[in-house]
């Protein structure tokens, strides 16, 4: 294990911001801190980091106990959300800071300044200013940075937070290609469900203060541990007192056995998708099933507002039985990140 954190619990006056982290973060691998806004995943990060410390537990690095050590002995590289370069030094030089002021002979500095441009692909931008690069290539001048010193962890907090959705998508999948090149075990903070799905190895929920779930993203996204967890990672819907995925719900036109009768108050188009709000036949006082297809199935299955629709989860399907206190039929919406 690369990082190991046990029994780790923070509060910032009578707030609990952590209490009894217990994880371990495996060598070589990309992890996903998620959750919503508050839940404390920046605390745990920065308690890693050694820029903030625990009340209670105890961080391990590279089996070295780190829980006192100061942020600079620990050998991580760390980016935040809103990366602050030194304005007045060239790309170049930002990147080779660290090890300048580590000593390093001079051309071994300009060496790997070179070899780390070229990693983040920003080799003919080495003597612009950092003002001159945009969003999303001042991040990866950040993460050529954080690389320099050559850490045994990099930790990353929201590093592509700031940026437009577009550039975001695109600087995931590079953070991922960039990985698999250096494997540096990698730590970052995001509260987007749909980037930790795609970039990480491994996902750590955090909600509250709290571990609610640590699995690869295929783990967490068909056996969730909790309506929570379930909730957090994707829309759901509320079938037959569980919590299903609305494309898990199978549409038909004529009934068929252990089928709810319904009808189809509303279908949207959104891309390539097709939403349905499904009213369940003597249920008028319900909030609607959602069901998503394709908009080949729709348009196969001739479905459209007003028709009457048999409805069932797949066999397979992941659910989760909800309280008994709630509605037998409620969609529940996917929460809203911050
Ligand atoms: N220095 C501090 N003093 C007081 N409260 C703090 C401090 N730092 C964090 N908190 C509180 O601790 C809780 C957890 O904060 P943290 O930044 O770890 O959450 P997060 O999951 O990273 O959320 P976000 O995605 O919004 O950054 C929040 O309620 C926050 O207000």
């Amino acid at each position: 294990m690369s990082i190991n954190v046990r029994g780790v619990g923070k509060r910032f006056g009578d707030f609990v911001a952590l209490s009894d982290i217990d994880l371990e973060i495996p060598s070589g691998q990309l992890t996903a801190l998620l959750g919503p806004s508050g839940g404390g995943k920046s605390t745990l990060l920065r308690i890693i980091a050694g820029l903030e410390l625990s009340d209670v537990g105890t961080v391990e690095i590279e089996g070295n106990d780190a829980t006192r050590l100061p942020a600079q002995k620990r050998n991580v590289g760390f980016v935040f959300q809103h990366y602050a370069a030194f304005r007045h030094m060239s790309v170049a030089d930002n990147v080779g800071f660290g090890l300048k002021i580590r000593k390093r002979p001079k051309r071994e500095i300009a060496a790997k300044v070179d070899e780390l441009l070229s990693l983040v692909h920003l080799s003919q931008f080495a003597d612009r200013l950092p003002s001159q690069l945009s969003g999303g290539q001042r991040q990866r001048m950040a993460l050529a940075r954080a690389l320099a010193i050559e850490p045994s962890v990099l930790l990353l907090d929201e590093p592509f937070g700031a940026l437009d959705a577009k550039v975001r998508k695109e600087l995931r999948a590079w953070l991922r290609r960039l990985h698999d090149e250096v494997h540096v075990t990698t730590v970052f903070v995001t509260h987007d469900q749909e980037e930790a799905l795609e970039v990480a190895d491994q996902i750590v929920v955090i909600n509250n203060g709290r571990i609610e779930q640590v699995g690869t993203p295929d783990e967490l996204y068909d056996a969730p541990a909790s309506e929570f967890v379930m909730s957090f990672l994707g829309p759901v819907t509320l079938l037959d007192g569980s919590l299903v995925r609305p494309h898990d719900i199978e549409v038909v036109t004529v009934p068929f056995p252990g089928a709810h009768a319904g009808h189809i108050l509303r279908a949207s188009r959104v891309g390539f998708e097709v939403r349905l709000e499904i009213g369940l036949a003597g249920d008028a006082s319900s909030t609607p099933v959602l069901v998503t297809l394709t908009r080949a199935e729709a348009t196969a299955k001739q479905l459209e507002e007003g028709q009457s629709v048999w409805i069932k989860a797949v066999a397979g399907a992941s659910q989760i039985a909800t309280a008994a206190d709630r509605p037998a039929t409620t969609a529940v919406p996917s929460p809203v990140p911050s």
